[in-house]
């Protein structure tokens, strides 16, 4: 018997077939679970695989959605550049493969969903809480650049949660590798939320430094509540992020070092931006002990007063 909610074409039970180097077919099995949402062309469920009892966020996506080149040449580029990578700051890449109807992404699964679940929940956080965070953005970042790929989409959405607490940067759908140093992106496609004025202003190439800016934007939302630039209207924002419109707002509390740190970095000439070491070595990071990871209990109430004594 069906279940109710299982609707016709979708079946809980996905079948990867590999033809093995002697000709021979193997079956790995997976058991679809827990849906977790829309990912762009995916939906996403968690995916236990029946033999090593591994479970993962599975993104499942109808290749009836692939039928235009740019968007299947946008999910080659995703995985070509996500499997090459391993960090415990990066989203594992665990698989991917596809059937007749579907290509399917395995991928490391975060069961504390992501910093904009956090934020919407919090408000905003403590200096405490966005030391740590950040210190494991720019973690990843530093391994991202160092392997020459430049994320392009830092946000909020895409700093995921393990259950473990850590962060972990995910989805390359916006992500380019560069063949050469010094060689400049031109074009971006996609809405990035956090975009640097060079990227607005097209006439000059982009490189490191829009994830850079991102870590400036991701510090002032994290701390104040919102991103900087935010407005009602998309234009109005780009036109603020031109003229390098922001502000901190007298009624938040918020560090002389914090304010620095992003000030030094919200500018709008990328070669005026420190470096991710440069950041590292800021007075931000350095005041008082940051925790490697917070407790699960920060996901609903800031940190206890008792907890921060430690620091
Ligand atoms: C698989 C897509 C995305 C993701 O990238 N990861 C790593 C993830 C990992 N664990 C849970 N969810 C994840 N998501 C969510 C699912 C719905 C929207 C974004």
């Amino acid at each position: 018997t069906r279940r109710p909610s299982q609707d016709s074409q979708e079946s809980q039970i996905v079948e990867e077939k590999i033809v093995k180097i002697n000709g021979e077919i193997e079956i790995k099995s997976y058991s679809k679970g827990r849906f977790l949402g829309k990912g762009g062309f995916a939906r996403v469920y968690e995916l236990l695989s029946l033999d090593a009892k591994q479970i993962t966020a599975a993104k499942i996506i109808s290749k009836s959605a692939l039928n235009k080149a740019r968007s299947r040449q946008k999910l080659m580029s995703e995985i070509k550049i996500h499997r090459a990578l391993k960090h415990p700051n990066i989203v594992g890449f665990e698989h991917f493969f596809e059937d007749s109807e579907n290509v399917y992404i395995l991928l490391e699964l975060c069961s504390n969903q992501t910093l904009n679940e956090l934020l919407r929940r919090r408000k905003r956080l403590t200096e405490i809480e966005a030391q740590c965070y950040l210190l494991q953005c720019i973690e990843g970042l530093k391994y991202l650049h160092s392997h020459r790929i430049i994320h392009r989409d830092i946000k909020l959405g895409n700093l995921f949660l393990n259950d473990k607490m850590q962060l972990k940067i995910g989805d390359f759908g916006l992500a380019t590798k560069l063949e050469f140093d010094g060689e400049k992106k031109r074009t971006i496609c996609g809405t990035p939320n956090y975009i640097a004025p060079e990227v607005l202003d097209g006439k000059i190439g982009h490189s490191y430094e829009v994830d850079i800016w991102s870590t400036g934007v991701l510090g002032y939302t994290l701390l104040v509540g919102k991103p900087p630039f935010e407005t009602s209207d998309v234009k109005t924002t780009y036109r603020r992020i031109k003229m390098n419109a922001y502000s901190f707002p007298e009624n938040i509390p918020v560090s002389d070092e914090a304010k620095d740190l992003i000030s030094s970095i919200l500018v709008s000439n990328p070669a005026d931006r420190p470096n991710l070491d440069e950041i590292l070595k800021h007075d931000f990071f350095s005041k008082n002990a940051i925790p490697k990871l917070l407790p699960a209990s920060t996901l609903a109430v800031p940190p206890s007063s008792s907890y921060l004594r430690q620091f």
